[in-house]
């Protein structure tokens, strides 16, 4: 899909199961160019819904086809508690996609959940720090942030995106990798979560947005009355690679 230079391309679907279908295609045509351009593919999952609509990706053809071996998995944002708590991103992205397919266990960047949110902020963004090292990740050269491939980000309905709330300082931060937040609004209160110059320096960002709920927060982000007075997080969405919407024809009812 050609878009206009810097603007969003917009995918408006009728389907949850549409975007299912699309959102498979899109990551399986950007993890054969990386593979095939570098030999890796980067991608950073969010929790919540996202999991389940990645369900396509385990089907024929994608199963047999895309180079899993070669895949690097990260955690846009993860929950402080066990990874094997029902409230773990990493259990849910475990449990609905990751056991399925076959990416080295050594690729997949879970969070250290021995530690406090702080300490595991630190550690994460150390381990992305050894990973720019080893060139495993590469960087952004206009910025000094890691460049991942793709990442995938779902939203809450009051806008909130990885663990970056309305009310909250974090989504201001300007030089952490990865930051903590141990009030969060949304439960589990202790998350950590990458920053947005770390989210906006990836290569491709894709927005998966479906639901009626989330509709509202769609329209202050994509409508043309979209308000920046106080920018709701999901706003603050604007990588210097390409930024893809994926909607469903309830999360797209009020453009
Ligand atoms: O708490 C979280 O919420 C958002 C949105 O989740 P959803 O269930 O409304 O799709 C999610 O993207 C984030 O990773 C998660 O920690």
């Amino acid at each position: 899909m050609e878009t206009e230079k810097g603007k969003p391309a917009v995918h408006k679907l009728i389907s949850e199961e549409d975007v299912a279908v699309a959102l498979a295609k899109y990551i399986a045509d950007l993890s054969d160019k990386s593979v095939k351009g570098k030999g890796s593919f980067s991608v950073a999952l969010s929790g919540g819904s996202l999991i389940h609509t990645l369900r396509k990706l385990l089907e024929p053809p994608y199963k047999n086809t895309v180079a899993w071996s070669k895949w690097f998995i990260f955690f846009l944002d993860e929950r402080v508690v066990p990874l094997d708590d029902p409230d773990s991103n990493y259990k849910l992205a475990y449990d609905g996609f990751l056991s399925k397919i076959p990416i080295p266990p050594g690729n997949v960047y879970a969070i250290n959940d021995t530690l406090s949110p702080e300490r595991a902020a630190d550690e994460y963004e150390a381990r992305l720090k050894d990973l720019v090292k080893r060139k495993t990740l590469s960087i952004s050269v206009t910025n000094g942030f890691p460049k991942l491939d793709l990442m995938l980000v779902g939203m809450g309905p009051e806008g909130h995106v990885a663990s970056l709330f309305c009310w909250h300082f974090q989504r201001y931060e300007k030089k952490r990798w990865v930051t903590f937040i141990k009030d969060s609004p949304k439960p589990p209160s202790k998350r950590i979560t990458f920053t947005f110059p770390v989210i906006n320096s990836a290569s491709n960002v894709a927005m998966v947005i479906t639901g009626e709920d989330l509709a509202s927060a769609v329209k202050v982000a994509l409508g043309t009355h979209s308000s920046d007075f106080i920018p709701l997080p999901v706003q603050m969405v604007l990588p210097e690679g390409e930024l893809t919407w994926f909607l469903d024809m309830d999360a797209a009812s009020k453009l």
